[in-house]
């Protein structure tokens, strides 16, 4: 590992955009199967990681779907929430808000106590023995009907204190966040803040519909945005964060490689970038090797990256008491670490 590898790794950081579905190894998505009793179309982690070959984001929701049926009982989802937590810690996250969505599971019958129970356990440990900041996001589908996540909302009301969030993806083209305008109104009238992934492989108009019509408190990715001036101004003065994940846009052909991703366009222009994970095993990475990938293929100075990552606090949906707390860790580290960010300081 290089110095800065290591630099990055320890970094504290926030991981604010990633889908506890999304987070499965493929040795975890075998043993669950096993557990479960079912058969994959994969006999070894090797095969199915070999089956990670996406040519646009549908392509990958079908094999996500696919992998979401080995999550059944409420030990399913305590062990892979504390899997990616335990992961995410090893990266360096002091703060992780993740998406489930419970769609996926209470379709096939798991009941959604089972899985808030689970999620919220593993989380509850993770914090007591990693010390992590941690928050619960639900996501609906939006490929699904608006109805159908208004049902979503009406469950989750007895965990309303547990969750800090609530966000939506799924197949983006043709599903605008128009759709979905009193699904969102309705959430933020019960008190909850709002991100909506929009601008990933839809257009700008969708990016301009999640800030005027759904008025959410952050945007899921967001690249698109930059087709439309005054939109970027507009989130630029409003400082609306973007949850932008760069290996997921590569691996989704959202970008044709990372040398043409618009990171550093989003960056220029002012706005508040933050950079996630996503779907870290489909996309081949946690936080730090999305900030190395964009280092290498962006040329990103090392205070680059910690304005990201500084960034992702100020946009985490957290207490300002808690940011300050935060804010403290990413200080500290980079008091202690003087000499990388000016190397003229090392005598
Ligand atoms: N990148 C993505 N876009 C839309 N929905 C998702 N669900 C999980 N990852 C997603
Ligand atoms: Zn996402």
């Amino acid at each position: 590992m290089t110095g800065i590898e290591a630099f990055v790794r320890g970094l504290p950081k926030t991981d604010l955009h990633m889908h506890i579905e999304g987070s499965i190894e493929p040795q975890l998505m075998l043993d669950l199967a096993a557990r479960n009793g079912l058969k994959l179309r994969w006999d070894t982690a090797e095969a199915l990681r070999g089956a990670y070959r996406f040519q646009n984001l549908q392509s990958f929701l079908d094999l996500y779907f696919e992998g979401c049926k080995v999550l059944v009982t409420e030990r399913d989802f305590h062990d892979v929430t504390r899997a990616y937590l335990r992961r995410a810690h090893e990266d360096g996250v002091i703060r992780a808000e993740l998406f489930i969505g419970p769609q996926s599971f209470t379709e096939r019958g798991t009941p959604i106590e089972a899985l808030m129970s689970g999620v919220l356990g593993a989380m509850e440990e993770a914090r007591r023995e990693h010390g992590m900041s941690l928050g619960l996001m639900i996501s609906v589908h939006r490929h699904r009907t608006e109805p159908d996540a208004m049902a979503v909302l009406d469950q989750v009301m007895p965990w309303k204190d547990h969750i800090i969030g609530i966000g939506m993806g799924g197949a983006e083209v043709g599903n605008p966040p128009s759709k979905f305008a009193r699904f969102f109104q309705a959430a933020r009238d019960r008190g909850f803040r709002t991100t909506v992934h929009a601008g990933e492989e839809g257009p700008a108009a969708y990016v301009r519909e999640a800030l005027d019509l759904l008025q959410v408190d952050r945007i899921d990715h967001g690249n698109a945005c930059l087709a439309d001036h005054d939109l970027v101004r507009e989130l630029a003065a409003q400082r609306v964060p973007l949850t932008v994940c760069p290996l997921s846009n590569l691996r989704l052909k959202v970008v044709s490689s990372m040398r043409e991703h618009p990171l550093k366009a989003l960056m220029a222009h002012g706005l508040h970038v933050t950079v996630n994970s996503d779907d870290p095993p489909y996309f081949d990475g946690y936080v730090t090797e999305n900030l190395l990938a964009c280092r290498d293929a962006l040329g990103l100075s090392t205070e680059e990256i910690v304005g990201l990552v500084r960034n992702g606090v100020e946009a985490a949906f957290v207490t300002e008491e808690e940011r300050q707390a935060l804010l403290l860790r990413l200080d500290a580290y980079l008091a202690a670490h003087a000499d990388v960010l000016d190397p003229a300081s090392a005598s």
